[in-house]
């Protein structure tokens, strides 16, 4: 029997009274201590979880070692966000079972998510079905995930492709301007998908306020994926400060 996992109930029923918000953690960029320092403060503050991954190297004993530094650290669910079937790590709680439904390689449609199959069945990590999209810019996921960018303009394209991922079965849709994006998805793309889909919807790139948060939220995003505005935020203080700033825009309490 087909049955809705620890991490996807978590998600469901948090989202019955709040948006979340997500940080994303790129093993490439930070230390396994402060990957922990980070969880750690993520946790104190609101944060809803960590998701660890990225498009670059995110792999092996590196990435190992930084998934466990978060869990010895905070309670908050480890969700894998995984550049290819290499993203694959034992000690997370779930990973986000995603395709890029619009990359041009049927690798990062069908062909990563088949070579990491077993690996997630034998690990026991919880599978979350995800449609992934690339917006413009796309920066380097974009790239590397062999993308035709969704045009900023054309919302109804990112909507059709959101609807095809809800229909194909997909338990969650993720609109991604790529990380370090100079500006996130427009707020009238989020309203339109949101307005077509039923399941849940993330946004992430490009999120660096509590105002762009906000936007996005206010558009109809579900969860809010940061990343850069906490790795790059200059020390741990700045990172916590950061921390609070966005928690405030996407919850909207001051
Ligand atoms: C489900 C399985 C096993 C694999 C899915 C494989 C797919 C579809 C990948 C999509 C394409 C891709 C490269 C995604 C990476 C997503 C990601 C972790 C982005 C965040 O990383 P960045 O911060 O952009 O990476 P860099 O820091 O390397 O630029
Ligand atoms: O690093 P940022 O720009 O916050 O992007 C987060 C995430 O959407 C990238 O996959
Ligand atoms: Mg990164």
């Amino acid at each position: 029997m087909l049955e809705i996992g620890k991490v996807e109930r978590y998600i469901h029923e948090k989202l019955e009274r709040e948006k979340l918000h997500f940080v994303l953690l790129d093993p490439d960029d930070v230390t396994p201590e402060e990957a922990a320092k980070i969880a750690e403060m993520s946790e104190e503050t609101g944060v809803d979880a960590i998701m660890i991954g990225g498009s670059t190297g995110a792999e092996g004993e590196v990435l190992d070692g930084v998934v466990r530094a978060i869990k010895e650290s905070s309670d908050l669910p480890t969700i894998l966000f995984p550049g290819s079937h290499g993203g694959i790590s034992k000690y997370a709680d779930a990973i986000f079972f995603m395709s890029l439904l619009n990359s041009t390689n049927p690798f990062f449609i069908t062909g990563a998510q088949a070579l990491g199959a077993f690996q997630v069945k034998r690990y026991g990590l919880e599978p979350i079905p995800m449609a992934y999209l690339i917006i413009e810019p796309g920066e380097t996921v974009g790239w590397v995930g062999d993308a035709k960018p969704i045009p900023r303009h054309k919302p109804k394209i990112a909507a059709a492709y959101a609807l095809a991922g809800q229909y194909l079965g997909m338990r969650l849709v993720y609109l991604e301007a790529g990380s370090g994006a100079s500006q996130p998805v427009p707020p009238e793309m989020i309203a339109l998908v949101k307005h077509v889909i039923d399941v849940p919807l993330i946004v992430g790139g490009g999120i660096r306020t509590a105002e762009q948060a906000r936007a996005a939220v206010k558009a109809g995003a579900d969860i809010i994926v940061t990343g850069t505005a906490i790795e790059k935020a200059g020390s741990l203080e700045k990172a916590g400060k950061k921390l609070r700033e966005l928690n405030r825009g996407i919850k909207g309490r001051d």
